[in-house]
């Protein structure tokens, strides 16, 4: 099969002309190789083997249709899910009028990222209708920032967790909910609190949540997928239904290229197709993503999360095998301040690193001169990265300009940059909901297919767990004063602790 050099899809224009023909050629092997496995996205599958489950994001989206019995149910499920949370939105949105409301959204990692990006790319296009504060982190000073930013009268608390066990989201919500109680009174405030969760049980149990107050998602949808469901209700909340629907109409088209077509000539499929080839053939430790535009600005960390959460695994899906080769590391940023960072790097660093570039062709401003401007910097660094500029370039301009042979030879080596390190450049026609949609389910998908070519299983995050279990023995040593059963570095920090903390 002819390898695809540009593919359209879903309002996107993937160019895959800046990699050379041995990388190309690799990723179309592999991928024809590789068992086509998109199809259980959307069936009772497990595919998601560590946890038992089959993983079912897609059946998330608007419009999306299961494949046997089960997966159906689900959708339907998800799918009134959605509708009962967005006409419980309207009536919270309608009832505070021209006030407004303050949301307290608690939430960590994937019930966080995916919408803090897409609630900045939206901001950029139309205005917000409620004041939403973002709490992640158990950093005092932040809740404290939220809380007093909020006005208690017209505030809402959102605990938006997936397994309602995650130790710092439940932490804020008590303070946010004594908070609200100390501005409205308890029972007043227990009735503004919303849960969305895979975990009702523990909703109700935790807070006494009535099933009205609890919007449910499934524990079938991995946390890092999981904005499609109940989970991104601050968007409903901030942009109303109409927008909400556009983005899962962009994902749903990406869902059906990715579904029809064969992984060598679909964009998921050759983008993870590539990004394996360069770690497997090639080596290359490090994936970086350029977004051009601010409104992308709060998309690298939910990138980072989706690639390295997925991908970030040594152990073969099946869990008999180590894998020695698994996801690149990720560093992302927005362009242009991001060219003045780490892009040094992209250049001219010994070991070369693979990039993606998104841009947006229509301006989502008036300054179009700028925005074409802006767009020629997205090029020229793929350019430079790909074509390079070599010594003997350098050294014959730089004589041009008066300098000696001797000086311009120096001189030459330091600014040769190599070429041949490769990008991908993904084109939004337009910055709207649709697009941004289209655009963080080709991730999601590039992300899985990456993670079967691996022999990984993307859905899982042990390595998370392990970490949040210490924590909290950590903690209980900390407060009891007793180091007995933990690690002697722990105890040694803990001693300095003990002595500096107060
Ligand atoms: O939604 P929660 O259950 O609170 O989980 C929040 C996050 O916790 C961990 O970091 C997981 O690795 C993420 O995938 C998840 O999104």
């Amino acid at each position: 099969m002819p390898t695809p050099k540009t593919i359209d899809t879903a309002g996107l224009r993937l160019e895959f002309t800046r990699h050379g023909e041995q990388a190309l050629a690799t990723a179309l092997k592999t991928l024809a190789a590789l068992p086509n496995k998109a199809q259980d996205l959307v069936s009772k599958t497990v595919l998601n083997g560590s946890e038992n489950r089959p993983a079912w994001h897609v059946l998330s989206r608007l419009g999306a249709k299961g494949f046997d019995a089960p997966s159906q149910a689900a959708a339907d499920f998800l799918q009134a899910e959605f509708t009962r949370m967005a006409d419980w939105v309207d009536q919270r949105v309608e009832q505070a009028g021209a006030e407004g409301l303050d949301i307290i959204h608690l939430g960590a990692g994937g019930s966080e990222t995916p919408m803090l990006a897409l609630h900045t790319a939206l901001s950029v296009l139309q205005t917000p209708r409620c004041r939403v504060h973002w709490v992640a982190n158990l950093d005092g000073a932040t809740i404290d920032a939220a809380l007093a930013a909020a006005k208690p009268e017209r505030s809402w608390i959102i605990i938006n967790s997936k397994s309602f066990r995650t130790q710092e989201v439940m932490r804020n919500a008590d303070i946010a909910l004594r908070w609200l109680g100390d501005g409205i009174g308890t029972d007043k405030a227990r009735q503004r609190l919303v849960a969305l969760t895979a975990n009702a049980e523990l909703a109700l149990q935790r807070f006494g949540l009535p099933a009205n107050q609890i919007f449910r998602s499934l524990p079938e949808i991995g946390g890092r997928f999981s904005l499609w469901s109940a989970h991104g209700m601050v968007l409903l909340l901030a942009f109303g239904r109409e927008t909400v629907t556009q983005l899962h109409a962009g994902a749903h088209d990406m869902d059906q290229h990715f579904l029809s077509t064969p992984l060598e000539s679909s964009a998921p499929g050759l983008m993870a197709g590539l990004s394996h080839a360069y770690r497997v053939r090639f080596g290359l430790p490090l994936l970086s993503i350029g977004l051009y535009g601010d409104a992308f600005s709060r998309m690298p960390l939910y990138l980072q999360q989706l690639l390295m959460e997925s991908l970030g695994k040594s152990t073969s899906a099946d869990g008999m095998q180590p894998v020695h080769v698994s996801g690149p590391a990720v560093i992302s940023g927005v362009g242009t301040p991001v060219q003045h960072t780490y892009f040094q790097l992209l250049h001219q660093a010994a070991v070369p690193v693979f990039h993606e570039i998104v841009a947006v062709a229509h301006p989502w401003h008036r300054h179009l001169r700028e925005h074409m401007a802006l767009l020629a910097n997205a090029l020229g660094q793929a350019d430079a990265l790909w074509n390079g500029k070599d010594a003997s370039s350098w050294q014959t301009e730089l004589m041009a300009q008066g300098m000696s042979p001797e000086a311009a030879a120096r001189a030459a080596h330091h600014r040769a940059c190599p070429g041949g390190r490769p990008s991908t450049f993904i084109w939004m026609e337009r910055l709207s909901a649709y697009h941004l949609g289209a655009l963080l389910a080709l991730y999601e998908h590039r992300t899985v297919v990456e993670g079967w070519l691996y022999g990984i299983n993307p859905f899982d995050q042990w390595g998370v767990e392990l970490g949040k279990t210490l924590a909290t023995k950590i903690e209980n040593a900390l407060l009891s004063q007793n180091a007995q059963g933990l690690s002697p570095e722990t105890a040694a920090s803990l001693d300095y602790l003990r002595t500096h903390s107060n």
